[in-house]
């Protein structure tokens, strides 16, 4: 007799798994877009180093500002240096990123003045030091600009190139190793013989979303219900990865034995075989050499929600870089009863709608957790906890976003 276990116990368990492997690597920075940035980022210069101008118009030193005509007596295009200096009486024309001429203070715009011959009137006057960007606006030196264990986004990359960082250190993400067990189940374009046999969706379904979320990934493809044949893969599959993900046999069936290669074969550590979840109730993690194993149940809804709930944060728990599932409240439009003693994941609608969450369940198929295409469109899994009150129309529940997830 399995004993299962809560939910609740289920995520603590793998949460106290003690992860010693954090290794780094160094890359281009364009190659680094959704890595963990292993080291702070310290700017080594002022961003601008020195007053630079922020408009198209004529460097001028404030306190002329009421006089009748000042004289232009060179040009500063962005990119080269003036010698030359402004005093009173003077000016400079200088463009959008010239450095601020000596003896400036103010750029005075060109559409506020009148030129007349090599003279400018000004038209309309402006506050001092208008239109010059200081010393460090944009940031200064010393200061951490990317703390580590932040993910690459578009804005680090170009942060990263104004401080002419062409490479930086990234935390290796880890590597996760996905395999689908069934006899009846086929690979694409395999050829159908019996008309038992249906396609598998899991194998690919797992790869993509483990990619997605910052993982390496090992695609180990289908095996058959064969004891030596699943124990081999696995075996080739802990060898290689740091989390071994397979779907189906592990329920009660005759032909169910992922779980006794890992339980007698393989003699892993087994943390869990069972939880009070719905759906994912077989679910089993072990534990073999320092690498894990998930091994999921064969319902595609299942494997899917399971492997959202439980590889994720692994994944994440590798990459030490504080993702986590994205829970938030929504706003319900039916009543929803508790239909038995489980932590319960079902497929919803979700619509941000006047600034909060909506969910329904228009067009959501009922059976069972063989329906995958209840996660198209724009889904969430509303949450309902085991202990938890019958649920009614307009009640704040907890959902998770699944769109989030990419
Ligand atoms: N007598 C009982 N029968 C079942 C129980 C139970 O407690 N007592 N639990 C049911 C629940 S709940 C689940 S979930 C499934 C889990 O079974 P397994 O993990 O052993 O999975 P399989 O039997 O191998 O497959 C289940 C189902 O999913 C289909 N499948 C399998 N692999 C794939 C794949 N790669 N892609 C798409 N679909 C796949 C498979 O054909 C089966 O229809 O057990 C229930 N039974
Ligand atoms: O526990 Mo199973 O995964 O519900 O269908």
């Amino acid at each position: 007799m399995r004993n299962f276990i809560s939910y609740e116990k289920s995520i603590e368990i793998l949460n106290n798994i003690s992860i010693n492997k954090q290794s780094t690597e160094k890359l281009f920075i364009t190659n680094t877009i959704g890595r963990v940035i292993a080291k702070d980022i310290i700017a080594d210069h002022n961003s601008p180093e020195f007053p630079t101008s922020a408009m198209d118009g004529y460097a001028i030193r404030y306190e002329d500002l009421n006089s009748n005509l000042i004289e232009i007596i060179d040009k500063n295009p962005a990119g080269s240096i003036v010698e030359k200096e402004v005093s009173n009486g003077v000016c400079i024309k200088t463009f959008t990123g010239s450095l601020m001429p000596k003896g400036s203070d103010t750029l005075i715009p060109i559409e506020n003045v009148e030129v007349l011959d090599n003279k400018i009137k000004i038209i309309n006057k402006v506050p001092f030091g208008f239109a010059v960007r200081e010393i460090g606006e944009n940031y200064k030196k010393d200061e951490i600009l990317i703390k580590k264990g932040t993910i690459v986004g578009f804005a680090e990359i170009g942060v990263l190139a104004s401080l002419n960082i062409s490479q930086i250190e990234v935390i290796v993400n880890p590597t996760v190793a996905i395999a689908s067990t069934g006899t009846e189940v086929l690979d694409l374009g395999e050829v159908q013989t019996n008309a038992s046999q249906i396609r598998s969706s899991n194998h690919l379904t797992l790869e993509v979303l483990c990619k997605s979320n910052g993982a390496n990934t090992l695609q180990m493809g289908i095996v058959k219900d064969d004891i030596d044949s699943i124990t081999n893969l696995l075996e080739m599959a802990l060898q290689k990865a740091d989390i071994v993900v397979t779907t189906g046999g592990v329920s009660v069936g005759d032909y169910d034995f992922v779980q006794d290669v890992i339980k007698d074969k393989l003699k892993a550590e087994v943390l869990f075989h069972g939880v009070t979840v719905k759906p994912g109730m077989h679910i089993l993690a072990a534990l073999k050499d320092g690498k894990i194993i998930i091994a999921l149940p064969g319902f595609a809804y299942s494997s899917t929600v399971c492997a959202i709930l439980y590889v994720l944060p692994l994944i994440y728990k590798f990459r030490k870089a504080n993702e986590s599932l994205p829970i938030v409240k929504a706003r319900i439009n039916q009543n929803f009863p508790r239909k038995m003693s489980k932590t319960i994941f079902t497929a919803c609608n979700v619509e941000y709608i006047n600034g909060e969450y909506t969910i329904n369940f228009d067009g959501k198929r009922q059976g069972t957790s063989a329906i995958l295409t209840n996660m198209l469109e724009s889904p969430a899994l509303l949450i309902q906890k085991n202990d938890s009150d019958d649920i009614k129309s307009g009640d704040l529940v907890d959902i998770l976003l699944l769109n989030n997830l990419k």
